[in-house]
């Protein structure tokens, strides 16, 4: 009995498995709990016959000195721990860096000339893996020195090539630092771990079996092998899982309801579905609504990331719809053309919300072709993805009517000491803040009970999007804090007019100096006023379905962030805007995901 193989867990599988699941922890979700047990109870099924076969044929062995004794079929508890552990490790570090990713971004459609090159990318995959499996097999029955290569490549080889088959498309589209890199980290850091246990005795590679090969020195061919193939199959796991949700998630005309752990069988499934039965239209959608979401708003880019399902393509949907409305609006060449784009855009809603029966905007004809011959291409799949088959009208409705009272600072022939400035008094602006963001919040709030689980009362539900719309007052404010100077230079004064006259000032003023120092004063009145509201509605968030609870407090942090960045002063400004560092950004998040 000896503690040298226990040593080696003690020491270096061990500590990454702590250090990956407290960094991982706050991001943790049910269905990464899931795909995790999934990999781990397969790795461990498939490896117990080989490694058995291998220690009994004394391909490798352990001296009796170095393991604490209990075995299973031949196998230290030690190594048993081991495929638990580097499963673990290596699915960790796959879960941390595919965080930001949005997988249905990643599934391609068939589209002439697209799948030409990905046929080919997958018959030399599979070619590849197949002359391994047939050398591994040849290396076996020769026997001899190739022995163990061989058994290593007939094992690995055939379940990379099943995987390969159902999802080298996304293995192939997926970015590096999700693939590569949760592949060669683990293997290389192995390496290093298996080298010292070599030398240290904690097990042998006997000879006779082995090829005699050293990739640096102290380190076997097969071992080396072993370690990458071994990180090859659970990455490659990983990817087929996330293959399979996005399919899920995406389409759900191919498929309705998703159970938020999907059987096998479905994963097969929706693996199994071949790309000519993709709604193509959908697929461009999400990959334009969240290439705007990523360009346009890196609060809530990073709050999407950690929403999950279907609820995090609806939220990133309705950012878009929001986000193009407001564009057309604001950057109209004229106050006219704004105001046609408002009546437009209101056309839309009726035509959208005059059917009750049909669900997708999709697939109701004549508002598709409203939208084609009404709206620029670019903006078209906001239009038609919108979800209203879950939105109610009213927000809707409510936000075009806060665009009015942008455009009414406008006025296309008077002279700019004749502007007009609508936000009298703080009545003025709190109605304008719950049209133009409370509406928002009500929005998110819909979509959120659509897609819980958990069933809330109506009362309960009411006093949650009062709540919402009065969180997304406070962000407004925030964000009217945070732009006087960019505001000032299209014309635009957010600050009542009661509020200027106090200090002896007019709208114009804060137009010729939005830098002056008594702006600062103006500013810090709107923050006290966003944080009053914020921390008002704050405890609400507490009540919202679990699944959401997380995801909604890191939306509504990362952007009040700005908001304290402002009240510490000394910000960073980006294209005029004062922003929140990355790194802190990020620490906000992983704050507001542990409060869970
Ligand atoms: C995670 C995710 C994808 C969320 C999407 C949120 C969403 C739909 C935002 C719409 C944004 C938008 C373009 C609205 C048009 C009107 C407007 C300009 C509103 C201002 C937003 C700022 O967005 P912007 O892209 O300009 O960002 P930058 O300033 O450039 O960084 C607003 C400030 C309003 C945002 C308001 C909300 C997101 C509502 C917040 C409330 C909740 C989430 C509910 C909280 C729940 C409880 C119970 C308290």
């Amino acid at each position: 009995m000896g503690f040298d193989y226990a040593w080696v867990h003690l020491n270096y599988t061990i500590p990454p498995a702590i250090i990956l699941s407290l960094l991982y922890r706050p991001f943790f979700t049910r269905i990464d709990a899931y795909k995790v047990l999934f990999l781990v109870s397969i790795a461990v099924i498939a490896t117990i016959p080989w490694d058995s076969y291998l220690i009994r044929r004394k391909i490798w062995t352990y001296p009796p000195n170095v393991i604490i004794g209990p075995t299973f079929l031949a196998i230290p508890a030690e190594e048993l721990f081991f495929f638990v552990i580097q499963t673990y490790n290596t699915a960790l570090l796959y879960l941390v860096l595919s965080k930001p990713i949005l997988h249905p971004n990643y599934l391609l459609g068939c589209f002439p000339g697209h799948q030409t090159p990905f046929k080919t990318i997958r018959n030399t995959g599979q070619f590849f893996l197949a002359v391994c499996i047939l050398v591994g097999g040849h290396l076996v029955r020769k026997g001899g020195e190739g022995t163990y290569l061989g058994l290593i490549l007939v094992w690995a080889g055939p379940f990379a090539l099943f995987l390969w088959s159902l999802a080298y498309q996304f293995l192939v589209a997926l970015p590096y630092t999700s693939t590569a890199l949760p592949i060669l980290g683990p293997t290389l850091y192995l390496w290093v771990v298996d080298t010292m246990a070599l030398r240290r005795g904690t097990w042998a590679i006997e000879s006779g079996t082995k090829l005699g090969i050293h990739v640096w020195e102290g380190l076997e061919i097969e071992e080396a092998v072993f370690f990458l193939a071994t990180n090859i199959l659970v990455v490659f796991g990983l990817v087929a899982f996330d293959n399979a949700m996005a399919v899920l998630l995406t389409f759900p005309r191919l498929f309705p309801q998703v159970p938020t752990l999907p059987s096998p069988v479905l994963l097969i499934e929706a693996l199994m579905i071949g790309c000519a039965k993709y709604d193509l239209a959908r697929l461009d959608a999400i990959k334009q609504a969240s290439r705007r979401l990523q360009s346009k708003s890196r609060s809530f880019y990073l709050a999407s990331s950690v929403f999950t399902g279907r609820l995090r393509i609806d939220l990133i949907f309705l950012y878009s719809f929001c986000r193009v409305a407001d564009d057309l609006v604001d950057e109209a060449s004229s106050e006219g053309d704004a105001r046609e784009w408002i009546i437009k855009l209101t056309k839309y809603l009726d035509l959208a919300y005059q059917s009750k029966e049909t669900w997708l905007i999709t697939e109701q004809p004549d508002v598709c072709s409203y939208i084609t011959n009404n709206f620029p291409e670019s903006t078209q799949s906001a239009l038609r993805l919108l979800p209203t088959h879950i939105l109610s009208f009213g927000p809707l409705y409510e936000l075009l009517e806060g665009f009015k009272t942008d455009l009414d600072f406008h006025s296309d022939n008077a002279a700019k000491s004749s502007r007009n400035f609508p936000i009298s008094n703080q009545q003025d602006l709190d109605r304008y803040c719950g049209r133009v963001a409370g509406t928002v919040g009500e929005l998110c709030l819909e979509l959120v009970f659509h897609h819980s689980k958990s069933p809330l009362t109506i009362s309960q539900k009411e006093n949650l999007v009062r709540e919402g719309g009065r969180m997304g007052v406070a962000l407004q404010l925030v964000n009217i804090a945070r732009d006087i100077a960019t505001d000032a230079k299209i014309g635009r004064v957010y600050i009542p007019k009661t509020w200027l006259k106090a200090q002896g000032l007019q709208p114009q003023d804060i137009l010729a100096n939005p830098d002056a120092s008594v702006t600062e004063r103006f500013r810090e009145s709107l923050l006290k006023r966003a944080f009053t509201a914020y921390l008002t509605s704050r405890d609400a968030i507490s009540q919202l379905p679990s699944d959401a609870r997380a995801p909604i407090r890191v939306a509504v942090e990362s952007y009040m962030e700005i908001g304290r960045v402002l009240v510490k002063k000394g910000y960073q400004v980006r294209e005029g805007k004062a922003t929140v560092p990355r790194l802190r950004r990020l620490k906000v998040a992983w704050k507001a995901l542990s409060q869970g």
